[in-house]
């Protein structure tokens, strides 16, 4: 880099220009956001400023350097909501182990098809639940408008009372541990009337709204019910935009090799007989908010354990690496959800050589924000139309990690209009960062018209 970048350290000096903060003079050790630096040499450096732990002062640059700070590059708060949503992912995620868990050992009675034969559960009903009820809790009922996958028709059948019955238990089994995720718990058990409610006040309605959350409650439903990879994802919307993201993974230890026991994941795990249930790091919680430039991470906790909140989290960056040779791609496990034939000839043009990374679920998004894989790419069936809660986390998590989201017509992905994502050109590119994205669009391009989708 250029000299721009060595002598940031070197010449404290207030930023002027930034009038929304408070007296003009920055709290110390503060996240400020993003910074556009321009030098003779370089003519844009992006960075994450933060405030020196010793003074109140920027740290700022050279002469040779023009700083640019707009004050929409601040990350005007979505603390409250952020703690609000990891605490109730993570309270999500310990609701699915047990879920997996007893589906794994016990018959699949509980899992169900929907009209368009993808698999429903006990635990995405109750994820939904749990999350819309701690959300409204929080922030009262009335003022939070969530918009969620799953909806109460087929729990609320004559037939399905067993099925309701599991629903509220695991519902009230996981909201008995919300004082020990610091929240306040119900005080006495829901009843179905409430569980149902909270179900439903999810509605797709909301997704028209100029501020709501967006909930999967288990997205990967298919890789949930084999034992495999799935993800609880939740976002906050703000004019159309992801402001923040959620993404817990149960499945997705803090270290990658675990990542590479595909369709098998339990196991593999289960025959690892040397590690006990504590020392297992069995899953993680991803997240981020928009204008920090930065994403974190932290284990999941063990739900056998007395844990203590809040966890402890560490910061996540995508992949450097920009030459798709050396990287690896994710994408879709199944054939029907996304073409593999049309990324195995695009992956054959760019000389990508790693073999796909085929991975149930959101968790995708997680390895490329992680830094485990570079590229995610999705090319749904024509007539295919992407929900919002399946990307709204994940765009959000890979961008201030340091990756870039778009369709593969390079522009991004467009929540503002309801439960789709409409206008989506082709398919999904996630990349670990501009270049390398720059060239797999352009791939997308050279492939497409002599593709048969
Ligand atoms: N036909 C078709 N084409 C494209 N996408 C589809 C299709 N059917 C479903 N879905 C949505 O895909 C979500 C799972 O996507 P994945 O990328 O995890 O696919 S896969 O399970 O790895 O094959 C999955 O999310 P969940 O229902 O939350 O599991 C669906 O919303
Ligand atoms: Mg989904
Ligand atoms: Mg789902
Ligand atoms: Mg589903």
């Amino acid at each position: 880099m250029s000299s721009c970048t060595t002598a940031t350290t070197s010449f404290p000096t207030k930023v002027p220009h930034i009038h929304s903060w408070k007296n003009d003079v920055f709290p110390k050790n503060q996240l400020l956001g993003t910074l556009s630096l321009s030098s003779k040499k370089n003519s844009h450096l992006g960075f994450t400023v933060k405030t020196s732990s010793q003074t109140n002062f920027l740290s700022a640059m050279d002469e040779d350097c023009k700083l640019e700070v707009s004050s929409s590059d601040i990350p005007d708060g979505y603390s409250k909501e952020l703690e609000i949503a990891v605490r109730a992912v993570h309270m999500a995620c310990l609701l699915c182990q047990r879920v997996q868990d007893n589906l794994l050992s016990e018959s699949s009675e509980h899992v169900h098809s929907k009209e368009d034969n993808s698999p429903v559960t006990i635990a995405d009903w109750s994820v939904q639940a749990i999350v819309s009820w701690v959300l409204s809790e929080a922030y009262g009922s009335e003022n939070v408008s969530i918009v969620a996958e799953e909806d109460v028709e087929a729990l609320s059948k004559a037939s399905a009372v067993g099925l309701l019955e599991a629903v509220v238990r695991t519902v009230n089994e996981c909201l008995a541990d919300a004082p020990r995720f610091g929240l306040k718990g119900p005080g006495t058990d829901l009843d179905a009337k409430a569980v149902l409610e909270a179900i439903s006040r999810c509605s797709l309605a909301g997704a028209t709204g100029s501020k709501f959350w967006v909930l999967d409650p288990v997205d990967g439903t298919l890789g949930f019910v084999r034992g495999d990879q799935y993800a609880i994802a939740l976002a906050l919307i703000e004019d159309g935009e992801p402001v923040l993201g959620v993404l817990g993974c149960p499945n997705y230890p803090m270290k990658k090799e675990w990542l590479s026991y595909q369709n098998g994941y339990r196991r593999i795990l289960s025959r690892l007989t040397s590690h006990t249930s504590e020392s297992l790091d069995k899953g993680s919680v991803l997240y981020a908010r928009k204008g920090g430039g930065r994403a974190w991470m932290q284990p999941l906790m063990c739900r056998e354990n007395n844990f203590v909140w809040p966890n402890s989290a560490r910061e996540i960056r995508a992949s450097s690496i920009d030459n798709p040779a050396l990287a690896t791609f994710c994408e879709p496990v199944e054939k029907a959800n996304s073409s593999h034939s049309f990324t195995a000839g695009l992956a054959h043009s760019v000389g990508l050589r790693n073999q796909p990374l085929r991975v149930y679920s959101m968790v995708k998004y997680a390895a490329i924000a992680r830094g485990d894989a570079e590229i995610f790419m999705k090319f749904a069936r024509a007539g295919y139309k992407e929900k919002i809660w399946d990307h709204a986390a994940g765009v959000l998590i890979i961008e201030e990690a340091g990756g870039v989201v778009t369709d593969a017509g390079g522009r991004p992905l467009d929540f503002s209009k309801g439960e789709y994502l409409e206008g989506l050109d082709r398919g999904i590119i996630a990349c670990a960062g501009a270049k390398l994205h720059e060239k797999i669009i352009r791939a997308v391009d050279a492939s497409w018209n002599s593709s048969s989708l």
